[in-house]
């Protein structure tokens, strides 16, 4: 591992994957994307509602007009069966259509879905100045310019910089200052679910509130002890596990679900156990970003288990072909469904919001057990058979929502609930975080209602009692910032409809402005 291929001296000239050839080959990919049958027939299956947004969109896609569109719904409600019969109409055509979304499983569901991250090449780690990577000359942009229609489903999952910098980009592209360059832009998701994660977040940046839900006996799986009750688990969700073996299909659309990576990675462990194959594991090689601290923090590395690093340990059965460096395998699901590839282990970085002391690089295969997944994870999926498995309460707004509505019907899932404390029965009850406050910074109003919107914006913002500036929890960083926020607004052209001045001459309170 960690040779250049050239060294090898295997053919006569050298092989060099520049990122133009990289990207000329996605975009080609783009372009060419197979529109199947079935997915053109899925106008014709369209309920009421999904007819009223596909004719409204279609049209102001062909009559050459702008669009800026949020598709709401419910979990399983028909929102990506609505992008997918989009996406058939124009790609069929001849044009181009870019489906893309805020996570990578959900990204699998759409017919030529990517992350919005990977196609807009917008930065993982936003900051205040966050913007895409795109040269206006690359063939991407291009590409970009040339679509009828961009897709981006669980926007709702998305940090608002990111939905600001594809806004930024597409105006860049198109040169002119209109909503998304004007092109014809299709949000989905739904905020009922969970929103974007914020590492690290403090109380101010989710304050959520908790309720007690009784859930009902038919879902439920008793717990009697831990071990007994997750077995009970394992056999509604997988029955006869072993004979899945040769049926990838069924096999990846029954999961376990639950909170923590943690308890993914003991779950799928005690699952891949099960299959009757010999087990092979696979060792992590950590090295450290600075050659002279390897000797002193490799032991230490191996303990670390950052979110989007794969474990130190990790066993598979001898079911795909493997070799130390290479397996070969068979893609269970998606655009690639059947297709036969072989994975390399390569070396991977810890992201930058895991802020490790050592920075390293941890070499493995790029893959995970997914007999069990995160809610999280899971969002944007529907699913034959859902187990789902709460050790301990969801932590987040949503999370009990997503994970119920996975399957399509109620007799498709089951809970295992183990109760709060050891010597209580409650295995019926758990808690939900039913709502979420956040502080936006920006609202899209639909111009029908705009006015009317504002004016009452307007009475809102001027009624809130100003409080004690020196009061804890005020400081001149928050003040600055709110500044800076009516300055900005105010050089991108806005009209300022309230106060913008700031109250007395001490402490860090501003009156009540809107722009
Ligand atoms: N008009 C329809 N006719 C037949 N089946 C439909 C229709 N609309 C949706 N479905 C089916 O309902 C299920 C859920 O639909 P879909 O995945 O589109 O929901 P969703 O709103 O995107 O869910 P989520 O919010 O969880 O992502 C899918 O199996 C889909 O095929």
């Amino acid at each position: 591992m960690g040779h250049d291929i050239n060294e090898y001296k295997l053919v006569s000239e050298n092989i060099q994957s520049s990122s133009i050839e990289r990207e000329a080959k996605d975009v080609h990919f783009e372009r060419s994307i197979r529109v199947f049958e079935e997915d053109l027939l899925l106008e014709k299956k369209l309920n009421r509602e999904q007819r009223k947004a596909y004719t409204v969109i279609v049209d102001r896609i062909f009559s050459n007009k702008a669009g800026a569109f949020f598709i709401d719904g419910p979990g399983g409600t028909g929102k990506s069966f609505l992008y997918r019969s989009l996406l058939a109409a124009i790609r069929s055509r001849g044009f181009v259509a870019l489906a893309t979304t805020s996570s990578g499983v959900a990204a699998s569901i759409l017919p030529g879905g990517r992350t919005a991250h990977s196609r807009f090449k917008i930065p993982i780690n936003v900051d205040e100045n966050i913007s895409c990577n795109i040269n206006k000359q690359s063939s991407l942009a291009c590409l970009i310019r040339d679509a009828k229609l961009i897709v981006w489903d669980e926007a709702s999952m998305a940090k608002a910089k990111t939905i600001e910098a594809f806004n930024l980009l597409l105006k860049d592209l198109m040169d002119t200052r209109m909503l998304f360059g004007g092109k014809v832009v299709v949000l989905g998701g739904d905020f009922r679910q969970t929103l974007p994660v914020v590492l690290n977040g403090k109380k101010e940046d989710f304050i959520s509130q908790k309720d007690k839900v009784e859930i009902p006996n038919s879902l439920l799986i008793p717990f009697a002890t831990e071990e007994q009750s997750l077995q009970e688990l394992f056999n509604v969700t997988y029955p006869n596990i072993e004979s899945l073996f040769h049926d990838s299909s069924s096999l990846a659309s029954h999961v376990i679900l639950t909170t923590k990576n943690d308890y993914v990675h003991e779950i799928n462990d005690m699952l891949i156990s099960k299959f009757p194959n010999t087990a092979r594991s696979f060792i992590v090689i950590d090295e450290t970003v600075e050659p002279n601290d390897q000797s002193q923090f490799e032991d230490y590395l191996h303990t670390l288990n950052p979110t989007n690093l794969p474990p130190y340990k990790f066993t598979l059965k001898e079911i795909a072909h493997f070799k130390t460096h290479v397996i070969s395998a068979k893609i269970a699901s998606g655009d690639f469904q059947n297709k036969h590839v072989f994975i390399p282990r390569i070396p991977l970085l810890a992201s930058e919001d895991e802020k490790l002391s050592i920075p390293f690089k941890r070499t493995q295969f790029p893959i995970r057990l997914c007999f069990a997944m995160t809610i999280n994870k899971a969002q944007g999926q529907t699913l034959d058979f859902v187990g789902i498995y709460l050790r301990e309460p969801v932590f987040s707004h949503g999370q009990l929502y997503v994970a119920l509505s996975r399957a399509k019907t109620s007799k498709a899932v089951k809970l295992l609930i183990r109760p709060l404390t050891s010597d209580s029965n409650d295995d019926h009850l758990t808690y939900n975080i039913d709502k979420y406050c956040c502080a936006g910074s920006h609202t899209y109003v639909h111009e029908r209602v705009y006015d009317e919107f504002i004016e009452k914006v307007k009475v809102r913002v001027m009624r809130p009692v100003v409080g004690d500036p020196f009061r804890e929890g005020v400081e001149q960083e928050q003040f600055q910032k709110i500044l800076r926020y009516i300055r900005e607004g105010h050089d991108s052209s806005a009209t300022l409809e309230c106060r913008d001045d700031t109250i007395g001459s001490k402490g860090y309170s501003s009156n009540s402005s809107k722009l």
